[in-house]
C-alpha cells in the first residue's frame, strides 16, 4: 500500500512529552526503555477512549515511546523481541484445562442399561450369598460387576484418547501467520509471536491479530460483530483508530500497530470467560445414531418377549405354587431378569457412534500428515461422497510461482521482455517503471551488502516486481519520488487496480490488470518509439491476437496502461482515455502430479471442474495441459454464466468443465446448480469472498497459503499445501471413512442378528438361554468396542478410487450388504441351534451336569470364533481375498490376538473363572469343533460374494421418484440439505 498521503503518520509531532506518566512504568519498562505502560495501553482499549490516545500523543506518540519506526517497524532483532515479551506479555492464551481421565470414566457408567445390570448383578450377589453361603454364591454377580467394569474402562479410555487427539488437531487450527514488517523488512510471524510494538499489515479478509491502532488506512473497514455484536463494518481511521483482535477487515487494508497482546486484549479477556464445548455430530453419526435406536428398541421388545417366556415357563414348571419359593428361586428370576438386560445391552449398537468418531479421528490424523486440516468432522465422509470438484486454477492446480515470460512493447512481441524494455526511450521507462513500482500492492526488501533484493506480495505481483527488479529499477528510489493521491485495490470482481500518482507538480493515472479488460480503457497506444498514438480498429485488432496468442501458450496476461490527469480529485481513480504501454505474459506452470491426481478422479468418477479469473484462452488451454478437458465438456465465461437462464443452466452445467473470467459469486451460481442437480460439491476458495461459495459447498477446502482467514474459517477442510493432490487424497480418505463403517456395520449387525435369534428361539422352545449374561457381556465388547477398533482403522486402498462415488441418496447398507449380512446370520443361527438341539448326540454327550456344561461352553466357545473368523471377513464387503493389507494392519490384528487369548483363558483357566463364564475346559476335540464351524464361516463367506445381488439399493427411493418429487421444479436455491452426505440408511 501506498507510503505516501493515506499515512497519517508524520514525524513533525516527536516532541510528546510523556515524563508526566513515568511514575505508571514498571522496573522492567524503564529498563526497556518504553516511556508507556501496559496498563496504560489496556486501559485506552478497553474504554475505547481516543482522549487516551491523545494524551498518550497519538499513534506516532504511542509509537515512539513503545521505540517503533512507524515505516520500518520495530527493530525486530531477538534481544528486543524478548524484551517485548517480557515487559509487555506474549500473544497466547492459557489453555483451557483439559477433562481429565476421571471426567471420562464418571460419562462411561452413566449408562441406563449398564446401572441396572449393576442393579442385577449386586441383587444375584446378595441372593447368591445367602442361598448358595458366600464360597460359591458369589460368581454370578462378580461375573456381571467385571464385565460391567470391563466395559465401562474401555469405554472411558477409546474417548479419553479421542479427545486428546482432538485438542492436538485443535492447536493446529490456530496456527495463524501475520504480514509484519520488522527492521523495514516485511515478513510473516505466526501469530503467537507477534510483540507489542509490531506494524501489521491488514488486507481483506484477515483477522485483527490483537489489539492496537490504525497507522495507515485505505478505505480500512472493519467487521466487530463478533466483539461487539455490531453487524455493521466500522470504517478505521484517526477517529476510530483502535482495532480490536479477533474481528475481521472487510474491505480495504492498511497498517496497524500492536498495543496489547494476549491476556491484555479484549479478546483475550473474553476468551479467559469462556468454556468452549465442541462436541458436534456429523450427520453420518446422526444417522446411525438412528439406526442404534432402531437396533436397541427392537433388542428391548426380544429381552422384553425373552424374560417373560422364561417366566412363563418357569412359573409353569413350579405348577404357579408359591408356597414353597425358595432363595434358589429367587436367584434364578434375578438371572432371567439380567439375561433380558444383557441381550439389551448387546443390541444396543453403542459401537456404532464409537466406530465413526474413532475411524473420522484416524483420518483427521493421517490426513493432518498428508496436508489437509479437517475443520469440521463431518468434511471426512462428505469429501468421501462427493461427485465433483469445483477447483480455483492459480496454486491449486498451478505452482503459483510467476515469471513474466513474454512482453508487447513498442509494436513487438518480445520473448526476452526484459531486454525490450530496458531498449524504451528515457521518458517512457521511467513512466512504466513508475507504473510498476507505485501500482502493485506488493513491496521490494533490498537487504545490505550483495544478497537479493526479496519480493513480496500475491504471486501475480511479485512476478511484476521481480520484473522491475530486471530492468534494474531501483524501487525504494522511485517510491519515494512521489506521492499517492489515490488508490484503487484490486478485485477479482474488476480483474484490475489503479492508483493515482503526483510527481514534480504533475499527477498520473495508471492502471493494470486483466489484458482485454485494460486495453477496453484505452484509446490510445505506444508506438515503436514509446510516443502515444490513437488506438485504431485495426491496431486493437492486432493487440487482442497478441493477446490471444500468449493466452494459447497458457500465459497469464497483464496490461499497463496510464495517462495524465490535471485534476486530481474526487474519490474515484479516473479508469478512461488510457494510453496502453506494455502488455505482459505470464507462466504459472501446473504443478506437477495434478494431471495425475486428475486421472485419478476421472476414474474415480468425480468430475473436476476448473474455475478461474483468467481469460478464456489461457483457461482453455491450461486444461488442455493436466487433462481436465480430456472426456470433452463445456467451457465457458463467467459474464455470459452469469446471463443464462434457468433452462440453459440446466443444460450446460452438467457438462461444463471450465469456467474462465469468473468472479466468486459466479463460483457460488456453479455450486448452487451443481447441487440442485444432486452432484455432492467439493469446492475449494482462497479469498474471503470466496466464503459464500464454500458455504454453499457440501464440502468447502480452503487453501491453506494462499487463502484469507475468512475463506479458513468459512471451510471445512483446509488444504496447507494448496495443492490438488492433496484434495484428492482428502476425497480417498473420506471413502475410506465410509467403507469402514460399513465393514464395521455388516459385522456388528451380523453378530446382533445372530444373538437376538439364538436367544430368543431357544428361550422360546427350551426356556433356558444358551447364554448367559457375562457371556453375553463379552460378546458385547467384542462386537462394539474391539470391533470398531479392529475395522475403524483400515487404512483407504487405492481399489477405493476406482468405484463412483456413493453421492448422496444411496444407503449407508448396501444390497451386497445385505447379502453378507443375512447370509452369514443364516449359517451362524443354523450352526449354533444345531448343537444346542441336537448338540447332545452328534458330540456324544450325556445327560450329567458336567456334560451340559461342556455344550454351553462348546456352543459359547463357537458363537464367540464364528465372530473372530468373521471378522476378517467383514475387512471387505465384496473382494474375496480378505487378507490383503492384513499383516500391516496391526491394530486389526492386536485385536484379533487379544480376542482370541481371553477367550481361550474364558474357556480353559477354569476354577472361579470358569464359574463366573459359565464354563468348563473343553478336551483337544472340541477345540477342533468350535475352530473348524468359525472357520467354515470364511469359504462361505466367500461363496457368498459370488451371489450377484442389484446394485441398485433396495431401500433406498429410486431415482425417478426422487425426480418427481424434488427434481421436477429445477431451482438452484438455497434451503436445500446441507451437508447431505450419503442419504438414508
Ligand atoms: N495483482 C494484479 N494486478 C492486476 N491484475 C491482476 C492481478 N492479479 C491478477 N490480475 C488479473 O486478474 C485476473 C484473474 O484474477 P482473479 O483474482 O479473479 O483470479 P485468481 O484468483 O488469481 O486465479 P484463479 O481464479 O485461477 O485461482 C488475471 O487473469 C489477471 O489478468
Ligand atoms: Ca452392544
Amino acid at each position: 500500500m501506498s507510503a505516501g498521503d493515506s499515512s497519517f503518520v508524520s514525524k513533525e509531532k516527536d516532541d510528546v512529552d510523556l515524563s508526566a506518566k513515568e511514575t505508571d512504568l514498571s522496573e522492567g519498562e524503564k529498563k526497556g526503555g518504553f516511556g508507556v505502560s501496559d496498563k496504560q495501553l489496556a486501559r485506552m482499549m478497553e474504554k475505547d477512549d481516543v482522549h487516551i490516545l491523545e494524551k498518550l500523543g497519538g499513534p506516532e506518540g504511542v509509537a515512539k515511546s513503545l521505540k517503533v519506526d512507524p515505516q520500518d517497524g520495530i527493530p525486530g532483532d531477538d534481544a528486543d523481541i524478548n524484551s517485548r515479551k517480557e515487559i509487555f506479555g506474549s500473544n497466547t492464551y492459557p489453555e483451557k484445562a483439559s477433562k481429565g481421565f476421571l471426567v471420562f470414566l464418571w460419562e462411561a457408567f452413566q449408562d441406563v442399561t449398564l446401572f441396572v445390570l449393576m442393579v442385577c448383578a449386586f441383587i444375584s450377589l446378595a441372593v447368591g450369598i445367602a442361598t448358595e453361603g458366600i464360597e460359591s454364591g458369589w460368581y454370578d454377580g462378580a461375573g456381571i460387576l467385571v464385565s460391567i467394569t470391563l466395559v465401562v474402562m474401555v469405554t472411558a479410555i477409546t474417548d479419553y484418547q479421542q479427545s486428546l487427539q482432538f485438542q492436538s488437531l485443535n492447536k493446529e487450527k490456530q496456527k495463524i501467520y501475520i504480514n509484519v514488517t520488522r527492521g523495514g523488512r516485511r515478513q510473516k510471524v505466526l501469530i503467537f509471536d507477534l510483540v507489542v510494538g509490531d506494524i501489521v499489515h491488514l488486507s481483506i479478509g484477515d483477522q485483527v491479530p490483537a489489539d492496537g491502532v490504525v497507522v495507515e488506512s485505505n478505505s480500512l473497514t472493519v467487521d466487530e460483530s463478533q466483539m461487539t455484536g455490531e453487524s455493521e463494518p466500522k470504517k478505521k481511521g484517526p477517529d476510530e483508530p483502535f482495532l480490536m483482535s479477533g474481528c475481521k477487515i472487510a474491505d480495504g487494508g492498511g497498517r496497524m500497530m500492536i498495543v496489547a497482546v494476549g491476556m491484555n486484549t479484549e479478546w483475550g479477556r473474553l476468551m479467559s470467560t469462556l468454556s468452549s464445548d465442541d462436541t458436534e455430530e456429523t450427520p453420518l453419526q446422526v444417522r446411525l445414531n438412528s439406526v442404534a435406536t432402531m437396533i436397541g428398541k427392537l433388542g428391548l421388545s426380544v429381552a422384553v418377549l425373552v424374560f417373560f417366556i422364561l417366566i412363563g415357563k418357569f412359573l409353569y414348571k413350579k405348577n404357579f405354587d408359591f408356597s414353597d419359593w425358595s432363595g434358589g428361586d429367587t436367584l434364578e428370576v434375578v438371572n432371567f431378569f439380567a439375561i433380558a438386560v444383557t441381550i439389551i445391552v448387546v443390541s444396543v449398537p453403542e459401537g456404532l457412534p464409537l466406530a465413526v468418531t474413532l475411524t473420522l479421528a484416524f483420518a483427521m490424523h493421517k490426513m493432518m500428515e498428508q496436508k489437509a486440516l479437517v475443520r469440521h468432522l463431518s468434511a471426512c465422509e462428505t469429501m468421501g461422497s462427493s461427485t465433483t470438484i469445483c477447483s480455483d486454477k492459480t496454486g491449486t492446480l498451478t505452482m503459483n510461482e510467476m515469471t513474466v515470460v513474454k512482453a508487447w512493447v513498442s509494436g513487438k512481441v518480445h520473448d526476452d521482455p526484459a531486454g525490450a524494455v530496458k531498449e524504451l526511450p528515457k521518458e517512457a521507462l521511467e513512466i512504466l517503471t513508475e507504473a510498476m513500482c507505485y501500482n502493485t500492492s506488493g513491496d521490494v526488501y533490498v537487504p545490505e551488502g550483495e544478497s537479493e533484493p526479496e519480493v513480496s506480495g500475491s504471486p501475480t505481483e511479485a512476478a511484476i516486481l521481480k520484473f522491475a527488479l530486471a530492468i534494474k529499477t531501483d524501487f525504494k528510489g522511485v517510491r519515494s519520488s512521489g506521492k499517492v493521491l489515490n488508490t484503487e485495490p484490486f478485485s477479482s470482481a474488476k480483474k484490475r487496480m489503479g492508483v493515482i500518482v503526483e510527481k514534480n507538480g504533475k499527477a498520473r493515472v495508471h492502471w493494470k490488470g486483466a489484458s482485454e479488460i485494460v486495453l477496453g480503457l484505452c484509446d490510445q497506444v505506444t508506438d515503436n518509439q514509446g510516443k502515444p498514438v490513437k488506438l485504431t480498429k485495426e491496431k486493437k485488432d492486432e493487440l487482442l491476437k497478441v493477446i490471444e496468442d500468449m493466452a494459447k501458450a497458457s500465459l497469464r496476461t497483464i496490461a499497463f496502461g496510464y495517462r495524465e490527469v490535471s485534476s486530481p480529485g474526487g474519490d474515484s481513480v479516473p479508469e478512461d482515455k488510457l494510453i496502453c504501454q506494455l502488455i505482459v505474459g505470464i507462466k504459472d506452470p501446473p504443478r506437477p502430479g495434478v494431471k495425475n491426481s486428475i486421472k485419478l478422479c476421472h476414474k474415480a468418477g468425480i468430475v473436476v471442474r476448473m474455475v478461474t479469473g483468467d481469460n478464456l484462452t489461457t483457461a482453455q488451454a491450461i486444461s488442455k495441459e493436466i487433462g481436465i478437458l480430456d472426456q470433452g465438456g463445456e467451457i465457458i465465461e463467467g459474464p455470459k454464466f452469469r446471463e443464462l437462464s434457468e433452462d440453459q443452466m440446466r443444460d450446460l452445467v452438467p457438462k461444463l468443465r471450465v469456467m474462465a473470467r469468473s468472479s466468486p459469486t459466479d463460483k457460488n451460481l456453479l455450486v448452487k446448480h451443481l447441487r440442485a442437480h444432486g452432484e455432492v460439491v467439493a469446492a475449494t476458495g482462497d479469498g474471503t469472498n470466496d466464503a459464500p461459495a464454500l458455504h454453499e459447498a457440501d464440502i468447502g477446502l480452503a487453501m491453506g497459503i494462499a487463502g484469507t482467514e475468512v475463506a479458513k474459517e468459512s471451510a471445512d477442510v483446509v488444504i496447507l499445501d494448496d495443492n490438488f493432490s492433496t484434495i484428492v487424497n482428502v476425497a480417498k480418505w473420506g471413502r475410506s471413512v465410509y467403507a469402514n463403517i460399513q465393514k464395521f456395520v455388516q459385522f456388528q449387525l451380523t453378530v446382533n442378528i445372530v444373538a437376538l435369534m439364538l436367544n430368543f428361539i431357544s428361550a422360546a422352545i427350551t426356556g433356558a438361554a444358551p447364554l448367559t449374561a457375562v457371556q453375553l457381556l463379552w460378546v458385547n465388547l467384542i462386537m462394539d468396542t474391539l470391533g470398531a477398533l479392529a475395522l475403524a482403522t483400515e487404512p483407504p486402498t487405492d481399489e477405493l478410487m476406482t468405484q463412483a462415488p456413493v453421492g448422496r441418496h444411496s444407503s449407508l447398507i448396501t444390497n451386497i450388504m445385505w447379502r453378507n449380512i443375512f447370509g452369514m446370520a443364516a449359517y451362524q443361527l443354523v450352526v449354533l441351534l444345531v448343537l444346542q438341539f441336537e448338540g447332545r448326540k452328534l458330540l456324544g454327550l450325556g445327560k450329567s451336569d458336567h456334560d451340559t456344561l461342556v455344550l454351553q461352553t462348546v456352543i459359547f466357545n463357537s458363537f464367540v470364533l464364528c465372530q473372530v473368523f468373521n471378522e476378517f471377513n467383514a475387512r471387505h464387503t465384496e473382494r474375496i481375498n480378505i487378507f490383503r493389507n492384513l499383516i500391516g494392519n496391526h491394530v486389526f490384528l492386536g485385536v484379533i490376538a487379544f480376542t482370541v487369548l481371553v477367550q481361550s483363558l474364558l474357556v480353559q483357566v477354569g476354577g472361579f473363572v470358569g464359574q463366573i463364564a459359565s464354563t468348563t475346559p473343553l478336551s483337544l476335540k472340541f477345540w477342533a469343533i468350535c475352530v473348524g464351524l468359525g472357520f467354515l464361516s470364511m469359504p462361505i463367506a466367500a461363496l457368498l460374494k459370488c451371489v450377484p445381488v442389484p446394485r441398485k439399493p433396495m431401500f433406498a427411493r429410486s431415482k425417478s421418484a426422487r425426480r418427481r418429487d424434488g427434481g421436477s421444479d429445477y431451482h438452484a436455491l438455497p434451503g436445500g440439505e446441507q451437508n447431505g452426505g450419503a442419504g438414508s440408511v
